[in-house]
């Protein structure tokens, strides 16, 4: 049997660092919503009882560090299933962006292995497996808008965000979350309002939510990395209603209601960036 699962990307709308923990980790507040950019990830059925992925990147290892690799372990494992898959990833989303491509490719392994193999569990038995792979695997196992609290496994969906178009402009470098987080001066974090941005989801409210956009990451990130506070402003520039690094970068990304401003922004940034990209909301 062959069967097929999109890995949606996903963008930070709010992203507020609380406190830090014992465990090296960081309490965290994120409204995170999932973009129409996805992986494709293909399960074909082994007679070997094993795992193998293929995949075409050069950014990301096709043995048992990937993250698809780790979701199918830990499924097989928790299940006792004795069968073999291989797992075929197309990659569309950008590698170490903070778009959180390897953790949603994680989830599509855990939501297409629990139908390969008919364990008929739940999202939220799916998202409790996925949080042991990644802070960021629960939430891409339910998708949409949703709150993430505590490192950021805990979720709580919220309501659909707006259909409205996204630019993403990626610079050339690679940003490792651990070392933004690394960076934190707590008592200097500014933190985003994610009241008021609840607010505007809830109201679907365009303007509103574009207005309360955050991430108190994003002046880490432009200190270490320059260009990412270029590319926000000339994003700006370009009449995007609202801009916001995602994660923990170099990703920025801009909201526009219609498309044939979304256009002109992505046109304006394909002079800039090697990688732009443009795509709608999923919310
Ligand atoms: C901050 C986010 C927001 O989406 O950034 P992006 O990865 O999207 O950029 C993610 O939660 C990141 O998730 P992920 O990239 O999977 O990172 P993890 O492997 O969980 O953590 C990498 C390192 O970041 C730091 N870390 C991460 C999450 C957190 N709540 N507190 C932390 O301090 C820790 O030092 C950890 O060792
Ligand atoms: N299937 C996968 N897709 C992407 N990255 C993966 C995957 N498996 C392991 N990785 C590793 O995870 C790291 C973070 O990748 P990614 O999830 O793309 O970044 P981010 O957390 O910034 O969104 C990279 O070092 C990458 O090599």
């Amino acid at each position: 049997m062959v069967l097929f699962e999109k890995a949606p990307a996903k963008i930070n709308l709010s992203l507020d660092v609380l406190s830090k923990r014992d465990d090296g980790y960081h309490n965290v507040e994120m409204i995170m919503t999932t973009i129409d950019l996805s992986d494709r990830i293909e399960f074909h059925e082994l007679k070997k009882d094993r795992i193998t992925i293929s995949l075409e990147s050069r950014f990301v290892p096709s043995d048992e560090r990937n993250l698809a690799y780790k979701a199918a372990a830990l499924f097989k494992e928790r299940y006792g299933i004795k069968a073999g898959v291989h797992i075929k990833i197309e990659k569309n989303i950008p590698v170490s962006a903070g778009l959180g491509g390897g953790s949603s490719d994680a989830a599509a392994v855990l939501r297409g292995l629990n139908r390969l193999w008919s364990k008929n569990l739940s999202l939220k038995e799916l998202a409790c497996l996925g949080a042991e792979l990644g802070t960021d695997v629960p939430f891409c196992v339910y998708g949409g808008t949703g709150i993430a609290t505590g490192r950021g496994e805990n979720v709580e969906l919220l309501k659909t965000a707006p259909a409205c178009w996204v630019v993403l402009a990626k610079p050339n470098i690679g940003v490792s979350s651990g070392a933004v987080f690394q960076q934190i001066k707590l008592h200097e974090i500014e933190h985003p309002n994610i009241e008021k941005l609840m607010k505007a989801l809830d109201k679907n409210d365009f303007s509103m939510i574009c207005a309360h956009l955050g991430n108190a990451l994003e002046s880490i990130t432009m200190a270490l990395h320059p260009e990412v506070r270029h590319i926000k402003e000339t994003m700006m520039q370009a009449g995007a209603t609202g801009t916001l690094m995602s994660g923990s970068g170099p990703t920025v990304y801009g909201l526009a209601m219609q498309e044939s401003k979304a256009q002109r922004i992505y046109n304006g940034m394909r002079g800039f960036c090697e990688e732009v990209f443009l795509v709608r909301l999923l919310g």
